[in-house]
């Protein structure tokens, strides 16, 4: 009897599977599987605050939308369910990037791993970064990122009014050490760190659409004047600093003067992943651009969350006070319980995203989603933004409520995941590293200290810079110490 029922399941579920196929294919074939709703006509510029303009198209043609760019078709992906079924599922049909003739092809050489187009010479850059930033390789950094979180801690004690500023100097000295072994202190003013922070700059600009005739008239890259030529006078300069930093590294190799680093990784593994010395160059290179900005970002978006949400700041230091009481500082083997610190963080991720719209992916295949197909060629955005505001999965999507990344055991949810990383096959490669600079810097500072908003200057938690990356414009906090004997114990720690 059972059983009889159990294969009349089956046959039920079977034919329900052959009906959809079928259903697929005939739409498919009749040409009536639909393109995503969307703007009429040709869209050749989405104006200046592209967030804005993607959610408000989100609300008004709901989970997915699409709209003609010049000859380029955009599909704009919108809720949480979309991200997953699309971006994450269809990762290898997804793992190309559009062509970007000013920023990828002259400013970068075709050597910036974040613009690379699917094929060989992606999967060599993302070997090369993976072996060393994977979750198992971040754990090396654990004693570099802790000394420079204590920094961060000393550097607020001192000067608290430039907090901003003490985000990116964290942010800018894991990442030269992590590359290029480089141990001397690193601030913003460092002429070196100047010179990158320019070229990132430069990097940015030219992303921005519109900003270069060339985008939409490639064949203007092989007549080298007026924008052509200012880019290419860029990708010079660039890579000489590159491959200034690199061969520095290699120098103080051969006098035996350094630690390992990804620069000693990568000259000493060359020959395996069968790249030139400017490709390497660019590979250690834009490790600040991608590394540097983002985290320092973070950093500014948590100081701005705990002075603004005094009551989830307050749960996180009574974690800590029961974990690792006044005595001792925070350090990486809490992690596991300090599960307050970690969901902080991960509503972080979500209240406020740090790339908010996402980068721009290139479907390689038709893909179709429920009635629509997404066609071949287009370039496709993950909506980073209205993904985590999605209200079907996170109830109040504006309400910043750490509790929403713990079950009823107070464990991390493994059912639920942030996309402030980005997608499928090109995903951030840094984000165990970056996930452990901000938990570290979170844990301390929390530890250290009550922060609060400056009652005769609130903050405006929706002031922020434009760009795909994006800051918190400056903003005042009080920072107070909750140990009269902070300092002895910071100098006291050693890791
Ligand atoms: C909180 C900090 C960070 C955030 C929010 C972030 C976010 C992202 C995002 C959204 C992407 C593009 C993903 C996509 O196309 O779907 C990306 C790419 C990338 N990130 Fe990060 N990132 C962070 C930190 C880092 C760090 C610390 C490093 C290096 C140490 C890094 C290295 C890279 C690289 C090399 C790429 C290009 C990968 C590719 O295009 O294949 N990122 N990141």
């Amino acid at each position: 009897m059972f059983e009889s029922q159990q294969t009349t399941g089956y046959v039920v579920l079977c034919a329900l599977g052959l009906l959809l196929f079928i259903h697929r294919y005939w739409l498919r074939s009749s040409g009536n599987l639909n393109l995503p709703p969307g703007p009429p006509g040709n869209r050749l510029s989405v104006g200046p605050n592209i967030v804005r303009q993607f959610n408000e198209w989100a609300n008004e043609y709901g989970p997915i939308f699409s709209f003609k760019n010049g000859r380029q078709r955009i599909v704009v992906l919108t809720t949480y369910q979309a991200a997953v079924d699309v971006m994450q599922k269809h990762g290898s049909d997804l793992a190309d990037r559009p062509r970007t003739v000013a920023a990828g092809e002259i400013l970068s050489g075709d050597m910036r791993t974040l613009l690379v187009g699917a094929g060989e010479r992606l999967k060599k850059l993302r070997r090369a970064l993976h072996s060393q930033l994977q979750a198992s390789a971040a754990r090396q950094y654990a004693p570099l990122q802790r000394r420079n979180a204590k920094d961060y801690v000393r550097n607020m004690l001192a000067d608290p009014e430039h907090h901003l500023d003490h985000g990116r100097t964290y942010a800018a000295s894991v990442i030269m050490e992590l590359t290029y072994s480089k141990t001397t202190p690193t601030t913003y003013s460092d002429p070196e760190v100047k010179e990158v922070v320019k070229c990132l700059g430069n990097f940015f600009e030219a992303l921005r659409i519109g900003r270069y005739l060339v985008d939409a008239l490639p064949f203007l890259k092989y007549i080298p004047f007026g924008g052509v030529a200012e880019l290419k006078k860029r990708h010079e300069d660039e890579l000489s600093l590159f491959e200034s930093q690199l061969f520095a590294t290699k120098d103080r190799m051969a006098k035996n003067a350094t630690q390992p680093c990804f620069a000693t990784y990568l000259f000493e593994h060359q020959k395996e992943y069968e790249l030139s010395d400017a490709e390497l160059a660019y590979l250690a290179g834009s490790m600040f651009g991608a590394g540097s900005d983002t985290t320092a970002s973070g950093l500014g978006i948590i100081t701005m969350a705990a002075a603004t949400h005094p009551h989830e700041l307050k749960k996180v230091q009574a974690q800590l006070d029961e974990v690792v009481g006044r005595d001792r500082m925070p350090n990486f083997d809490d992690e596991p319980v300090l599960t307050q610190v970690t969901a902080f963080v991960l509503e972080v991720h979500r209240w406020r995203l740090i790339a908010p719209f996402g980068f721009a992916h290139k479907a390689t295949k038709d893909i179709p989603w429920r009635d629509y197909i997404i066609p071949s060629g287009s370039i496709v955005y993950g909506n980073h933004w209205t993904i985590m505001h999605d209200p079907d999965v996170f109830a109040e999507p504006e309400t910043f409520n750490p509790d929403r990344w713990l079950d009823e055991k107070g464990r991390i949810r493994d059912d639920l995941k942030h996309f402030d990383f980005g997608f499928g096959r090109r995903v951030c490669p840094g984000q165990y590293v970056a996930e452990r600079s901000l938990f570290i810097n979170t844990a301390l500072m929390f530890w250290a200290f009550n922060i609060r908003e400056d009652p005769a200057a609130p903050i405006d938690t929706m002031s922020f810079t434009d760009g795909s990356v994006v800051h918190p414009q400056p903003f005042r906090v009080s920072i107070e110490a909750r140990n009269p004997n902070l300092r002895e114990i910071l100098e006291a720690d050693v890791d």
